[in-house]
């Protein structure tokens, strides 16, 4: 399942991660990189230990949290924190399927990966996330403060940055739901149950289908 999401971050909390992107001092972003993303990774990210990097996952953390349909769509059990990056004019990331053990001070399984956007697309050229997933290639370039998920099986690719600079945050979730079908079911269900509840909230039929979706949770779910 792909998903794009709108306004993540407020106006006030995008100018705010911006205002600390142009502060940041950037380092090559292999650092971070398994072996294989290594060969085809050429971007900038801020270091894990930059003072800038904890006030900027702590503000992107926050607003996934609090965003419903995020935590509908992934129903995360681990989000780690996100890389924080940069690609200027002939930077790329070749083609590359994420790792599927993330090791760190969280070891865990990456089920979603997620980019959220926080440069304009007219303040860059090239760019385009293309992710290749079972309905075919996407190519993806979202407004500043948007996000896209996709399941971590997607190969993908970022082509290369031409004019101007492209500024992301590119994060993993592992998922309380191991299975992407499951996930997208429950994502599905509660999406249903969600506009019954606005249009017509006093609905019988609402107890069923919320005892539904949370006795697949229970059945599905590794916490
Ligand atoms: O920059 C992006 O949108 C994705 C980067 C990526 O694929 C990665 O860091 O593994
Ligand atoms: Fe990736």
């Amino acid at each position: 399942m792909l998903l794009a999401i709108e306004n993540i971050l407020t106006r006030e909390e995008l100018a705010g991660v911006r205002d600390l992107f142009a502060k940041a001092r950037f380092v090559d972003g292999r650092v971070t990189a398994g072996e294989l993303a290594a060969k085809v990774k050429n971007n900038l990210q801020l270091p894990a230990n930059a003072e800038e990097t904890q006030v900027l996952t702590d503000i992107v953390h926050d607003a996934l949290h609090c965003n419903p349909l995020f935590v509908s769509a992934a129903l995360p059990k681990v989000v780690c924190p996100p890389l924080f990056n940069r690609y200027v004019p002939g930077m790329d990331f070749g083609i590359h399927v994420d790792n599927a053990i993330r090791v760190g001070a969280t070891t865990f399984r990456t089920d979603v990966s997620g980019t959220l956007f926080l440069s304009e697309p007219e303040e860059y050229d090239g760019g385009e996330l293309i992710i290749e997933d079972t309905y075919g290639v996407q190519q993806i370039k979202l407004p500043a403060g948007s996000l896209v998920l996709y399941p971590s099986s997607s190969l993908h690719r970022v082509e290369p940055v031409t004019a101007g600079h492209r500024d992301v945050a590119v994060f993993w979730v592992q998922s309380m739901i191991r299975d992407v079908a499951q996930r997208s079911l429950l994502f599905q269900l509660d999406a249903g149950i969600q506009s019954l509840r606005a249009r017509a909230p006093e609905s019988p039929e609402i107890t069923p289908l919320v005892a539904t979706y949370h006795n697949l949770l229970r059945m599905w779910a590794d916490i």
